[in-house]
């Protein structure tokens, strides 16, 4: 099989390390470049000491990759430094295809844009371009698209929880409270993500302003066919890798929770990477470490009429580079499962 070329830019970052280990499985992808900006220069094998088993090109700078050569590109770079680049990946001719990893193309509305990320956006008709990557309910176009904006991985658990439940819950009245393992905050350093302040505590942050909101309004919104506000409330917990959603809903329209659980049932009866989990069972970040998969349930709330929906999935898979990967698959016309089919890790 004639395998498509890769350059994962950002390759140096915790996205980047789990996209190079993702790739290295795929059977149809070569990775034919890698960049980063401080670590430029240096071998993958001295930034990823893990990966000494694999042959992989050294760590380029965006700016002298081959790219006539190059089919696709990921990109796991910060928010604000992605679009300038990117946008000077379409001014190419004849580009290679674009899986944003990056907050950069989520927001459709330029000025929300603004509003959220503190810049106007630098570059407007790829974001008026870009389509949103959540895999299971918007697959027809991320198949026709070429440049996929990935969620952020607090949106991604929480709409696989919620969109399909949209009809029968009120969306004006969505609580959502989350809990992040520490590479959700990237490799870059940071008082508050060091050992010692991050160790045996647990902190709320973004309290009434995180940047997330808007893109989980944005998709509920366009689902419930209203403007709507979301309450959310992320935490920073003593863990790598992982993430779990609690939110909580008003039942709408006569529905229970056995309806919430039939839709959530129906909508991923044919998804490879989303589960209901029995009647009962709670969703643990154990149960998708290191995987692409998510698991889902719903609880009846001691306040009548109210419902618990819960999701835990991997930031680093299925909340940002499984789920790049899964996109990857549908624009090349691949199995959407294809690479991704490890199980996790357990414990
Ligand atoms: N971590 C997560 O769980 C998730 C992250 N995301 C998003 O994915 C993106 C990557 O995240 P993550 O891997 O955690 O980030 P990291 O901070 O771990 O890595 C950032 C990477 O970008 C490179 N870089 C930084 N600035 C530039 C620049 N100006 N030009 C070129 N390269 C640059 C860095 O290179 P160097 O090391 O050489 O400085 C590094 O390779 C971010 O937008 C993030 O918000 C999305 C969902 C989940
Ligand atoms: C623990 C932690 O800090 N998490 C990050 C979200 C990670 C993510 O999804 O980031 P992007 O939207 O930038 O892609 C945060 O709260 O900003």
């Amino acid at each position: 099989m004639q395998k498509i070329r890769i350059a994962i830019l950002g390759a140096s970052g915790y996205t980047g390390a789990d996209l190079i280990r993702l790739a290295l499985a795929h059977p149809a992808i070569e990775i034919a470049a890698l960049a980063a900006e401080r670590k430029a220069g240096q071998s993958a094998q001295a930034v990823w000491p893990h990966f000494q088993a694999a042959q992989l090109p050294d760590m380029a700078t965006v700016d002298t990759i081959d790219w006539p050569t190059i089919d696709a590109v990921f990109g796991c770079l910060p928010h604000g430094a992605s679009q300038q680049i990117i946008a000077r990946i379409f001014d190419r001719p004849a580009p290679p295809k674009v899986i944003d990893l990056s907050a950069d193309f989520r927001l459709r509305d330029p000025e929300t844009y603004a509003a959220w990320y503190g810049a106007p956006h630098a570059a407007l008709t790829l974001q008026a371009e870009a389509v949103y990557g959540l895999t299971e309910h918007f697959a027809e176009d991320i198949a026709q698209a070429r440049l996929v904006a990935c969620p952020g991985c607090y949106p991604t658990a929480a709409l696989l929880a919620l969109l399909p439940l949209v009809q029968a819950i009120d969306p004006q009245r969505i609580v959502i409270n989350a809990l992040s393992g520490v590479t959700g905050a990237g490799r870059s350093l940071k008082e508050t993500n060091l050992f010692t302040e991050v160790a045996e505590a647990v902190h709320p942050y973004g309290i009434g302003s995180h940047r997330h909101m808007p893109e989980m309004e944005q998709a509920l919104g366009d689902a419930a066919g209203a403007v709507l506000r979301v309450s959310f409330t992320p935490h920073l917990i003593p863990m790598n890798r992982g993430e779990l959603v609690t939110t909580s809903v008003d039942l709408a329209n006569g529905a229970t929770v056995a309806d919430l659980r039939a839709l959530l049932a129906t909508r991923y009866a044919d998804a490879p990477f989303v589960h209901l989990l029995p009647e009962g069972v709670a969703p643990a970040t154990r149960m998708v470490r290191g995987s692409n998969h998510c698991v889902l349930n719903v609880f009846p709330d001691r306040i009548p009429g109210r419902a618990l929906v819960i999701a835990a999935i991997d930031n680093l898979v299925k909340g940002s580079s499984g789920q790049a990967i899964q996109n990857f698959n549908l624009m090349f016309g691949l199995p959407e499962a294809m690479g991704l089919e490890q199980a996790p890790l357990f414990p």
